[in-house]
């Protein structure tokens, strides 16, 4: 396969809700969707992940467009494609923006199955037909508030909750949800709001079985993570800290987390994401898939990925409803009873709604 047009769309989507975590406030997801095309004319789609603000990592809607079209785009068009993984070789000369070359991998993933006649799921070697997915809630102006959603989400079918916390909303949050819901498989997730001074509060923390933590202390961590895991009892997940296999290992050979979540941007892409996800099933870590509020083509990705054999614990893979009051793709993402029916249709699954794409598109460019 040899890509021989790129084109980068920015896209502005409203979120039905506004998404308040440790790092801030989000009411519109701006990103960047990307659309490759092949020597025989095939479309491949793709979608980075990066915010606006490089709050969750460093990474920004900017910055990655900057490496697209400086960097990555001029190193992989017209280059001989065998396989997705190639693409990785030839970005290897280009530290970290992993969020952006994975916007590249992942349009090509979606031709290599094309070309393939499989489904991005088939290609893939999943075996899922349906996955089980949970829903990740931000925090709410109050406790009566996040009661309140817990509820709601839990009416939509959702069986496995993540609650955002930070200081000063933690342990009372966990307690009252706790007490409103004592069987809810539940999890809390700090965005690395924490420290080892607070080592006490994230004690106190065992007493609500929870799932697991995710990321409680720095987003670059893994020493201090190992020191904390060995003084709670809740299992520790990290997200932020694992953008590598080399992370993955490193990390799991020192205690620092029982359970990892993969996202794909944040790991360069769906080849990296696959190689941590065998590691951690050797290894007997059980992974999930993270979200970072995808739109329609993101989130096929992440249903495409989930399929593999030790995707074992829900993922924040929620329904398009949840968050857009339309996304763009047909069908949309739906969610019943807790599950994803996994598509079959050759490539991501789901056609992209071109209609609607064009009605989020804020500023476009071709590259060829
Ligand atoms: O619904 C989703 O896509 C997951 C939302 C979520 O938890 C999240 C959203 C944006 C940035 C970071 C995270 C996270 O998992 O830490
Ligand atoms: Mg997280």
């Amino acid at each position: 396969m040899i890509l021989k047009e790129i084109t980068i769309r920015h896209l502005k989507m409203h979120l039905n809700s506004p998404f308040s975590t440790s790092f801030g406030t989000i009411t519109d997801k701006e990103f960047l969707l990307l659309e490759a095309k092949d020597e025989l004319g095939r479309i491949g789609w793709g979608e980075s992940v990066a915010f606006v603000a490089p709050w969750y990592n460093e990474e920004t809607l900017r910055t990655t467009w900057h490496m697209l079209e400086d960097f990555l785009i001029p190193m992989i068009l017209n280059k001989e494609i065998k396989h997705p993984d190639d693409v990785g070789k030839y970005f290897a000369g280009i530290r970290k923006n992993y969020m952006a070359k994975s916007a590249i991998e992942g349009a090509v993933w979606d031709l290599y199955a094309q070309s393939q006649n499989q489904s991005l799921t088939e290609a893939l070697g999943g075996k899922k037909d349906k996955i089980e997915v949970g829903i990740s809630i931000g925090i709410q102006p109050t406790i009566e508030e996040q009661i309140a959603v817990v509820d709601q989400v839990i009416s939509d079918g959702y069986k496995r909750i993540k609650v955002k916390i930070k200081p000063g909303r933690d342990v009372k949050v966990i307690q009252a949800l706790r007490e409103q819901f004592p069987h809810i498989p539940m999890m809390a997730d700090a965005n690395s709001a924490y420290t080892l001074d607070d080592i006490g509060l994230l004690k106190q923390l065992d007493d609500y079985n929870l799932m697991m933590i995710e990321q409680p202390l720095a987003y670059d961590d893994i020493i201090d993570h190992a020191i904390l895991q060995k003084q709670i009892k809740t299992p520790i997940c990290l997200d932020e800290s694992i953008q590598s296999l080399e992370d993955a290992r490193k990390a799991i050979e020192l205690g620092s987390c029982k359970i990892i979540n993969i996202k794909i941007g944040r790991v360069g892409g769906i080849s990296e994401a696959k190689r941590i996800h065998d590691y951690c099933e050797e290894k007997g870590i059980p992974v999930w898939c993270g979200g970072m509020l995808e739109s329609g083509i993101g989130r096929a990705h992440n249903i495409a990925l989930t399929t593999l054999s030790n995707f074992t614990l829900p993922g924040d893979t929620a329904g398009s409803s949840h968050y857009w009051e339309q996304d763009i793709i047909k069908p949309e993402v739906i969610v019943e009873d807790g599950y994803i029916s996994v598509p079959k249709k050759i490539g991501i699954g789901y056609e992209p709604n071109i209609e609607a794409i064009n009605h989020y598109t804020v500023s476009c460019k071709i590259y060829n």
